[in-house]
């Protein structure tokens, strides 16, 4: 296999992406350019049916890496290419919240789009005391015109009764009311351009990124909206209930999170059928073959940081001092970068790196080891959330991020093989669900 050097962004893209449609598929997120050789090895050997999507990046992640859309298509399809790679893959642009964000991804070639409507999600709707959310529904029925078709319907599943009573409604309306008139209007600009420019186009509704857990109710009345509207979904990812922290695993009662699959899941293929998705998706080990049942292989996981901390991995092993550099600068940025991202980790959950002497410890306490981590589990240590939330900075020091590239460019197979282990054991409990 040769290993393709990350492009300059400017040749042609020989190996063009297309539409999976319903098909699993896991998303290879890429912040550095580095990481496809090796994403490509795992998904071979143990991706079986699930399709990748080798170029996936949100505009949160190009903005902060200084990377346009161009250059991040240009790395996956030049490496795919290198690898004379011919299956169907795809290409994510993620968390688009405009029109300005849907032309700039659909000129460079993307063609699987993630609408992101969490600016409009009230995300404090299941606290409100009941004379509040009178009052904010009393609010939000000017952009909710089809609160009448809803009221007092049942609509039975076999993994229960979906109720549409007046607190379901109303607490449903002001949640994500404002939130289904965004999706619906910027579903159809990126089909109605897709159209215009003869391009092709698959949408995906991400709401993960929002604070209270989306119920089935509430599913059940997006997706409702959403296919009366005619914006046709091929993925959505639900705000599922428990946390979806970061770099690290599931955290939350796993046998309440089964049923909540199983009934989202219901749903998805009554009113679809679409994938679900499952953002940060990342390290979430022990709940991959529960979303594979449940979904009878419908899914779609989504992953970013943690192919950025296997490159960190690299340069532990490959450079002590530049890791050692690395954390230093990392926690000096933590508490400013972790703003946009769902993190526990505090600074004194990882020892500052001049206490830890030894370098495996230090590997252990700010990436962990496979080694270290029980069958079946992913990982857990917060360190991780230091170094994940904190890439942008590190990759747009002068110092660093040049630094960071040439150990990569240095031992790009390490690199590689370091994604294909960490890879495979995230694509092994999906695909035998
Ligand atoms: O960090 C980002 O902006 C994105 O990679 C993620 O939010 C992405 O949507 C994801 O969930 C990958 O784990």
């Amino acid at each position: 296999m040769s290993i393709s050097l990350p492009s300059t962004g400017v040749g042609p893209a020989l190996v063009q992406p297309g539409l999976l449609g319903i098909e699993p598929s896991f998303g290879f997120g890429d912040r550095l350019g580095f990481a496809t050789p090796g994403h490509l090895l795992a998904l071979q050997e143990a991706g079986g049916a699930i399709r990748g999507i080798f170029a996936q990046q949100s505009i949160r992640e190009m903005t902060r890496t200084n990377r346009t859309a161009t250059e991040v298509m240009a790395a996956a399809s030049d490496a795919l290419s290198a690898a004379g790679f011919s299956d169907p893959w795809g290409a994510d642009a993620d968390h688009l919240k405009t029109q300005d964000d849907v032309r700039q991804t659909m000129a460079a070639g993307f063609v699987f789009f993630t609408l992101d409507p969490s600016g409009d999600v009230d995300q404090q709707a299941d606290n409100y005391a009941p004379a509040e959310l009178a009052t904010r529904f009393e609010a939000c029925k000017p952009f909710t015109p089809w609160l009448d078709a809803y009221r007092g319907k049942t609509v039975r599943f076999a993994s229960g009764e979906i109720v549409f009573d007046e607190p379901t409604l109303a607490r449903a309306a002001v949640k994500y009311g404002k939130a289904i008139q965004t999706t619906i209007a910027l579903g159809r600009f990126v089909q109605e351009e897709a159209a215009r420019l003869s391009k092709p186009c698959e949408l995906e509704l991400s709401v993960d990124e929002t604070e209270q857990p989306t119920t089935p109710a509430e599913h059940y009345l997006i997706a409702d909206q959403l296919r009366a509207a005619g914006v046709r979904l091929v993925s959505l990812a639900p705000r599922f209930e428990g946390d979806f922290e970061k770099g690290v695993d599931y955290k939350g009662d796993i046998k309440s999170l089964e049923r909540s699959l199983r009934f989202h899941a219901e749903i998805a293929a009554e009113m679809g059928p679409y994938k679900l998705s499952l953002h940060s998706g990342s390290d979430k080990i022990s709940m991959y073959r529960l979303l594979s049942r449940a979904t009878e292989g419908r899914f779609h996981v989504k992953t970013a940081g943690t192919s950025y901390l296997e490159a960190l991995r690299v340069v532990a092993r490959c450079d002590d001092e530049l890791f050692r550099r690395i954390i230093d600068f990392s926690r000096g940025c933590y508490d400013r970068d972790k703003a946009t991202y769902h993190v526990s980790a505090t600074l004194a959950d990882a020892p500052p790196q001049a206490e830890v002497a030894d370098p495996v410890e230090l590997e252990r306490q700010y990436l962990e080891r496979w080694e270290d981590v029980p069958a079946g589990a992913g990982f857990t240590a917060p360190g991780r959330q230091i170094l994940h939330c904190t890439f942008g900075s590190v990759m747009t020091d002068p110092e660093l991020g040049a630094a960071v590239k040439d150990v990569l460019l240095g031992n790009h197979s390490s690199y590689s093989e370091v994604l294909r282990d960490h890879f495979v054991r995230h694509l092994d409990p999906l695909r035998e669900g």
